[in-house]
């Protein structure tokens, strides 16, 4: 089952928050959403979800426009949102009945995959608890299984690490990797991390647009494996690198630069024979492999 954006445009005010934004997210790949706070990520997310109109544009699970029949869409999707709203009042199993009792599930069945559900999450040993007495990371399994309650295709996570300590982290990244098995799952998030220990694809978000998507290895192998970290005293001009791969700068101030090469051993002598050609002094030349993080650094920096 696969879920299609098309130009998605949602505008608040004098702000275009998402401009023309396109990806398909498919079936046994989990595609890692990416963007800086304020990208357009949780808007992009909450219109797939058929909890926002948006402005231009539409999402299609399956072929199924979101905008035209929100009730059978919701049906197929499973959504944890970035401020996962429980009913803390509630015990987990209580909840998971509610819930699972809103997309029309009862009796047995019903019993079943609560049960399952508490399984999977890891929710046993807190099972007796009220919601509002669990910790963040407990939360945020109960907010998984919720999502998962009426057993979806796609999956839909909007940053659903945010705030867990290291091992909780560990944790719920396994479980994530673990239900995204068969079904097409997006998963929104800041943290490079994560995407690489869990995505194949990836897309990029900034400021409302889309600025790389592609599968994973695609994007690190892109435009050289190895990042120079170059800082000399001028003011650098990007024209004198552009031959040896892409370049950014680091700052302001524009007295350093990552240059992605594909031979750094080859770069480093022209990036001297430049220096000496212009008569620049050196501060330093650093090289690291290009992450994900250095990546993302170098596509959505100014
Ligand atoms: N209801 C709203 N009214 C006005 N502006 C909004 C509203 N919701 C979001 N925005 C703006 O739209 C832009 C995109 O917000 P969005 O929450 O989608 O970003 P995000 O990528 O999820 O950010 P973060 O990583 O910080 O959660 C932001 O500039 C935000 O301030």
């Amino acid at each position: 089952m696969s879920l299609e954006v098309s130009n998605l445009t949602k505008i608040y005010g004098p702000q275009k928050a998402l401009d023309n934004v396109s990806f398909i997210a498919e079936k046994g790949q989990v595609l890692g959403f990416l963007g800086p706070n304020g990208a357009g990520k949780s808007t992009t997310m909450k219109i797939a979800t058929g909890f926002l109109i948006p402005d231009f544009g539409d999402v299609r699970v399956n072929g199924i426009s979101v905008l035209k029949h929100p009730k059978q869409v919701s049906r197929l999707i499973g959504y944890l949102p970035e401020h996962n709203p429980l009913y803390l009042d509630m015990y987990i199993k209580e909840f998971l009945f509610f819930i699972g009792g809103l997309y029309g599930m009862s009796g047995q069945s019903l019993k079943n995959r609560a049960a399952e559900l508490i399984d999977l999450c890891g929710l046993e040993l807190e099972a007796h608890k009220r919601i509002g007495q669990l910790s963040k990371g407990y939360r945020q399994r109960v907010g998984l299984a919720k999502a998962l309650i009426h057993d979806p295709e796609v999956i839909v996570l909007d940053e659903p690490t945010t705030g867990l300590d290291p091992n909780q982290l560990v944790e719920i990244r396994k479980l994530i990797k673990n239900i995204s098995e068969n079904k097409t799952m997006i998963l929104s998030t800041h943290i490079m991390q994560e995407v690489e220990a869990i995505c194949e694809k990836v897309v990029i978000i900034n400021r409302g647009k889309i600025v790389a998507s592609d599968l994973l290895k695609n994007l690190k192998s892109e435009g050289g494996n190895t990042l120079l970290i170059l800082e000399i005293e001028e003011e650098i001009n990007l024209e004198w690198f552009q031959n040896l791969g892409k370049v950014r700068y680091l700052g302001p101030p524009k007295t350093a630069v990552s240059i992605a090469v594909q031979d750094a051993a080859l770069a480093r002598k022209e990036i001297l024979a430049t220096i000496q050609e212009k008569n620049l002094s050196l501060v330093s030349i650093q090289q690291q492999e290009r992450t994900l993080e250095s990546i993302f650094q170098q596509i959505t920096q100014v």
